[in-house]
């Protein structure tokens, strides 16, 4: 691996921000802002149960994923039309370039939108565009993850895939979000097996707050490529093992633990544990507009908070380009430009 250069502390904040990096765990219904859905609101002639944007992220007090969940599925119901869609990915994707995000693998909700009737084509015919206009004006690579709802049956997730089929060469592949505990990863196991078959890349949300159990359950039976979260992982010495020897990659959001109080503090947090045991770590903003921070912020937060260190930073973002699903030739090239950062933040001391 390239040997970092030895970077001054004072310096690190700014690398972070300067860094290229990979965001692999972001939904856009998480990138709504408040402004956005007052606007938007207004758009489409509906009210909100909030009289303005102050009242509405007031109310973004969360005490676990149940509590915030409540909260992100009302934001959501103003997303109406294709451009609704757009400008919300649009929005993201813009503030995504100013964090130097070189490239993301966006995470929607499809079932969150066809239950108040709209067609899946007008989520995902908004987003794709948004993509494809953010390539080409901003310079960022973005791709979709269509996610299947886990507090929803496996007939509707079945449901859903088979809506999205006309549209599948618009989306990248398939996770599994919403309520961990009481959802296991093997609920959906043949639908997952169907996204195999198709070629779809496979993710899930495991270890957020649920046991390991559901880790070993999302690699062994729905045969994901990477864990969201998976901080949980902590708890089995020999799960641990298995991620670090398979470099499975965790996408950990550290804002968002905080957040929901999957730790006390964000000093408690146990992501240089994670990299200390040779696991392939990353940094993300999981649901930026609630949790009070982009990429950015959760790189430079978290680094403040628990001491981690310019070749850790090193290894966050090596890690997000190395688990992401993009080209082999992409990859070398960010991974280039990520070296010649470093090499630039060492050089004008
Ligand atoms: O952190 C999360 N966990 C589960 N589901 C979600 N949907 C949006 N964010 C999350
Ligand atoms: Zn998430």
């Amino acid at each position: 691996m390239f040997k970092v250069p030895p970077i001054p502390a004072d310096r690190l904040p700014a690398l972070l921000r300067a860094m290229p990096k990979a965001e692999l765990h972001i939904h856009i219904e998480g990138s709504l802002e408040p402004e956005l859905i007052f606007t938007l609101a207004r758009r489409n002639d509906l009210t909100l149960p909030y009289a303005s944007v102050d009242e509405l992220r007031s109310a973004y007090a969360f005490t676990n994923l149940q509590s915030f969940l409540d909260i992100y599925y009302a934001g959501a119901s103003v997303l109406l039309h294709e451009q609704d869609f757009y400008d919300m990915a649009r929005a993201y994707l813009a503030r995504a370039a100013m964090d130097n995000v070189a490239h993301t693998e966006i995470f929607f909700d499809p079932q969150t939108h066809t239950a108040h009737g709209v067609a899946i084509e007008t989520v995902i015919n908004g987003l794709h565009r948004a993509c494809e206009d953010a390539r080409a004006e901003l310079g960022i690579s973005a791709t979709l993850i269509l996610c299947f709802l886990r507090h929803l049956s496996e007939a509707s997730a079945f449901e859903t895939l088979e809506q999205a089929l006309p549209l599948i060469d618009k989306i990248v592949g398939v996770g599994l979000d919403s309520s961990e505990l009481g959802h296991p990863p093997e609920k959906f196991a043949r639908v997952f097996a169907r996204c195999r078959d198709l070629g779809l890349h496979l993710v899930a949300h495991a270890g957020e707050e649920g046991p390991p159990a559901y880790i070993w359950s999302a690699l062994d039976v729905l045969k994901v490529e990477r864990i969201d979260h998976g901080v949980q992982a902590v708890h089995d010495a020999a799960l641990m093992k298995r991620l670090a020897q398979d470099r499975i990659a965790l996408t950990v959001c550290p804002l968002s633990n905080q957040k929901l109080r999957v730790f006390p503090n964000l000093a408690d947090h146990n992501l240089g544990r994670l990299l200390e045991a040779g696991l392939a770590a990353t940094v993300n903003s999981d649901d930026p507009a609630y949790f009070g921070g982009y990429i950015n912020d959760n790189f430079t937060q978290v680094f403040a908070a628990t001491g981690l260190t310019a070749r850790n930073a090193y290894q966050l973002a090596f890690n997000s380009f190395e688990a992401s699903f993009a080209s082999n030739a992409d990859k070398r090239v960010w991974e280039h430009r990520l070296k010649e950062t470093f090499e630039r933040f060492v050089e004008y001391d």
